[in-house]
């Protein structure tokens, strides 16, 4: 199975350099980037970036397990175990600090999704399949109450679990649309920004309403809409001063953009790159 274990390793290099990408694109309001950490006292760039890079084997194992499997429930128990142990792996570096839990959920299953087709594929298709694993319950999952569950019970929006199960609708509709559009514009490094801005001012951000309740979530969603209309990137410098001041952070805003970013990597590797997996025995 040499091309099982190759497509694998490349899914999981490239998840893990989108999610350094994520932490490493600055400035970023209330996250933490190369220049300060945000919102958080707990948290700063090398610890984020050892995060990612422990989580390599976790994607690679959901990539393995994956690989050529139709969406069961079989498939999702798989990688929700495997999740779990990359969880335990991801507290053990960073001494008990949630670095990238939602987006081992977000990138687990879009991974596992690359790995199931066989083919090259377009984002969309992966959203759509990622959605389907998404849908089968995880019977194992522990019974816990998280920040997000408080969110959604109390606020009554989707969550992450959900924003995975309806096919990843902010990076379909949002995200993914003004990223390749901003692409040819503007480049690569601003295209990241307008589209972490477009999910910021349209994703109901579990973090933003744990830590500001509807206040700091409405403050931020507006925000970041005037600064993607006005085009005025300056502006992020002063907003991130400003959401230190209220501790607001868009941790879901940034999984799905290290998510976007993911599946632009994924998609952009050739026809031919990936028939050369498909077809070596
Ligand atoms: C389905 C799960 C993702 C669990 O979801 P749930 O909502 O129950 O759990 P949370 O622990 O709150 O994690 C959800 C994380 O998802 C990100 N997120 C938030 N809103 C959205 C959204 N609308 N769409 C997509 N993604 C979203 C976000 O992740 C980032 O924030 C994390 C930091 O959060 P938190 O610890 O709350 O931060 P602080 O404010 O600093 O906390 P305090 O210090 O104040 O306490 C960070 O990880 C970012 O990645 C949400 O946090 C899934 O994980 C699951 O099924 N879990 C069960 C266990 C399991 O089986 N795991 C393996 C799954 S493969
Ligand atoms: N850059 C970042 N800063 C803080 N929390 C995050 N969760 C995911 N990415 C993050």
């Amino acid at each position: 199975m040499q091309e099982a274990h190759i497509f694998s390793s490349t899914l999981a290099d490239l998840a893990v350099a989108s999610l350094i990408e994520e932490v490493s694109l600055t400035p970023k309001p209330g996250l933490v980037d190369q220049k300060d950490q945000g919102s958080h006292e707990d948290l700063n760039y090398s610890m984020m970036v050892k995060s990612a890079n422990c989580l390599h084997n976790t994607f690679y194992e959901m990539a393995r397990v994956a690989y050529r499997e139709k969406p069961s429930q079989y498939l999702r128990e798989k990688i929700g175990e495997i999740g779990r142990r990359g969880e335990k792996a991801m507290y053990q570096v960073t001494n008990g600090v949630n670095t990238h839990k939602g987006a081992i959920w977000s990138l687990g299953l879009l991974t596992a999704a690359a790995a199931s087709h066989k083919e090259a594929c377009g984002e969309l298709v992966l959203c759509f399949t990622a959605g389907e694993i998404a849908k089968f319950e995880d019977r194992f999952i522990p019974s816990q109450i998280t920040n997000g569950i408080k969110a959604i019970n109390r606020y009554g929006v989707n969550g992450a679990k959900v924003e995975a199960q309806l096919a990843f609708p902010h990076i379909r509709e949002i995200s993914l649309p003004i990223f390749k559009s901003s692409l040819n514009n503007f480049g690569y490094e601003v295209a990241k920004l307008r589209s972490f801005l477009a999910l910021m001012a349209n994703l109901d951000d579990t973090c933003l309403l744990h830590r500001g309740g509807i206040e700091g979530l409405d403050y931020a969603k507006q925000y970041a809409g005037i600064v993607l209309e006005s085009g005025d990137l300056n502006e992020l410098q002063t907003m991130n001063e400003e959401f230190k001041k209220r501790r607001l952070s868009p941790g879901g805003s940034a999984d799905l953009l290290a998510a976007t970013i993911y599946l632009y990597k994924v998609c952009q590797m050739t026809l031919s790159e990936k028939m050369q997996f498909a077809t070596i025995h």
